[in-house]
């Protein structure tokens, strides 16, 4: 497998198609259910915990084998049934349509595949091994999970309130750039965890701007 493009894919509101309902449907349909993808699940077994999410509405849940109707209108299809035939019909199907494919069988014949993923908000770690299998690269996602703990997501969070503050009210690109790259900087990434929530981002610039010219004084000095 030749290493593949990382992309991060904006699936809101779009229709994926999962063909199968076992454990590796369940795993997929999940992430996509976090990337707020409108999702299909469709096979004549469905797992409990897909069933109760189709009950419950979270995604749309077909209890019967897939049909090429089903493609209609998606932006990707996940063909994860534990029949290589209907995998490969179905990825056949899809392709005629200008459909990317992920083959939970055969990943390297997809046109994609999924990395292990870890989220903490708005930050996203995602590890593809690229054919050195899975294992090592959910073993190097739980690291990444060790490392990067929850406080992350808030962290993000700061980081997205003082960037827009930044654009909105440093009008010089070079100050500008120059901010808010001292903004990823260990000393920064210390004062975010401490600041109060600020919902406009005001407060987090100007303490920045506190940071950046003490950082400039320090160096002069
Ligand atoms: C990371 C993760 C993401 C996810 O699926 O969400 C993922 N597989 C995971 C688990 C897992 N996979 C397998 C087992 C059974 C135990 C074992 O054998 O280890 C388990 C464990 C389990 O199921 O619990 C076996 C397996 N996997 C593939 C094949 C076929 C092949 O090699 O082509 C076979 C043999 C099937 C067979 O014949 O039995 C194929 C793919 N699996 C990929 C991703 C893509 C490559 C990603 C990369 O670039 O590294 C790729 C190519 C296609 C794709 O699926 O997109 C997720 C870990 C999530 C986590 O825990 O964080
Ligand atoms: N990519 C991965 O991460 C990964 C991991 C493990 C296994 N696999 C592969 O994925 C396959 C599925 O694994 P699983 O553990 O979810 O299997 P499983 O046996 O739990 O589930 C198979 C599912 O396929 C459905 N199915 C069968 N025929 C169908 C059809 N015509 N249309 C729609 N659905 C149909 C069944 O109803 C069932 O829901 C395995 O056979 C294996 O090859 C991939």
């Amino acid at each position: 497998m030749a290493s593949g493009y990382p992309v991060v894919l904006s699936l809101a509101n779009r229709l994926c198609v999962v063909a199968g309902g076992g454990s590796v449907a369940e795993r997929k349909a999940a992430g996509l259910l976090e990337a707020g993808a409108n999702v299909h699940v469709i096979a004549p077994r469905l797992t409990p915990r897909l069933k109760e999410w189709g009950a419950a509405g979270k995604l749309r849940a077909t209890e019967r084998a897939i049909e090429a109707d089903d493609l209609e209108g998606a932006a990707l299809l996940f063909a994860a049934t534990d029949r290589p035939d209907v995998n490969r019909s179905i990825a056949e199907e899809a392709r005629a349509r200008g459909i990317p494919v992920n083959l939970a069988d055969q990943g390297e014949a997809g046109d994609f595949v999924t990395p292990a993923v870890v989220r903490r908000g708005r930050l996203v770690f995602a590890v593809s091994a690229s054919g050195a299998g899975p294992a090592f690269a959910a073993r190097l996602a739980a690291e990444l999970s060790e490392r990067y703990g929850e406080e992350y997501e808030s962290l993000a969070e700061q980081l997205y309130k003082l960037r827009r503050a930044a654009l909105s009210s440093v009008s010089d690109p070079a100050e500008r750039r120059k901010l808010l790259q001292a903004s990823a900087s260990d000393a920064a990434l210390e004062l975010w965890k401490k600041c109060p929530e600020d919902s406009a981002g005001e407060v987090l610039l100007s303490k920045l701007k506190e940071l950046a010219r003490d950082r400039h004084d320090q160096d002069l000095s």
